[in-house]
């Protein structure tokens, strides 16, 4: 759980966040071309948000500054109520990028382990948390290979158990499901369920539609812009379909 500690007037106010991700009229352009134009997206304590959009539209971009790794030109973006990066933080947050950050020449075992002690897991915990996520992601057999000789699947499920390491307080994962077939997505997303259900916020983007419907909030983000942020079930009411396939190729009509 996370704690914030305040001083207002000289008195120390503590509290929980509700809100893990607040990003307020984030705007971004990369020399001529805006991308984000004025983002507003809130993730709170044990929520799974989706954020989903056509290619291009700004997602990744809208992560990596909430993350610190793109300045905002313009806006707010708080990560547990901070301005990212912020070095203390790391450890309660998991992130996937969209590229696997890997070390390919040590094996899958290896980078479970170096990753989980920058996340300063003891030895203990994280023996135990790799068997677990080594099973969650259906890699224990080959934890022994080296990465380099891995799958793209494969390296997409490594990269998720790394950002799972630690049980973190906020997950934000960049199409995590790429490259991987549907018996395991499924495993993957009862894994997801039960992070959210001890407290685990999580920011998610995908571009399987059928597994938006497996979350609390669809945020569509069209040409820089978050167009509509509702539950699955009232998007397809507001815009009368019956999935958020139907809600995506909608929206995507209407803003052409
Ligand atoms: N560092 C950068 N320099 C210049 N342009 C960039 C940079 N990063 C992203 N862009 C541009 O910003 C736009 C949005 O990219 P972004 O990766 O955020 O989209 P996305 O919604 O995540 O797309 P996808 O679904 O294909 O991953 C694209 O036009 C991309 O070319």
């Amino acid at each position: 759980m996370s704690v914030y500690s305040l001083k207002i007037n000289g008195v120390i106010v503590m509290g929980e966040f509700t809100q893990r991700i607040q990003l307020s009229g984030v705007k971004k352009s990369f020399g001529p071309k805006e991308v984000l134009s004025a983002v507003d997206l809130t993730v709170n304590t044990g929520e799974i948000v989706v954020l989903i959009g056509p290619s291009g539209a700004g997602k990744s971009t809208a992560i990596k500054v909430m993350l610190g790794m793109e300045k905002a030109d313009a806006g707010q973006a708080l990560v547990l109520g901070q301005v990212m990066p912020k070095r203390k933080l790391l450890g309660q947050i998991g992130y996937m990028a969209q590229t696997d950050a890997l070390y390919e020449n040590l094996t899958a075992l290896e980078n479970l382990r170096f990753f989980g002690k920058l996340k300063g897991l003891g030895n203990q915990q994280l023996a135990k948390e790799i068997e677990h996520l080594a099973t969650v992601v259906e890699l224990s057999g080959a934890l022994k290979q080296r990465v380099a000789s891995f799958s793209g699947g494969m390296k997409r499920r490594l990269s998720l158990a790394l950002a799972l390491l630690g049980q973190p307080d906020l997950l934000i994962l960049d199409e995590p499901t790429v490259g991987i077939d549907p018996a395991l997505r499924q495993k993957i997303w009862a894994e997801l369920a039960k992070l959210k259900a001890a407290g685990t916020s999580i920011l998610i983007t995908t571009h399987v539609m059928s597994e938006a419907e497996l979350t609390d909030r669809v945020a569509l983000l069209f040409e820089g812009k978050i167009i509509a942020t509702d539950t699955p079930d009232q998007l397809e009411a507001k815009y009368q379909v019956e999935t958020i396939e139907e809600v995506f190729l909608k929206a995507e009509g209407e803003d052409k």
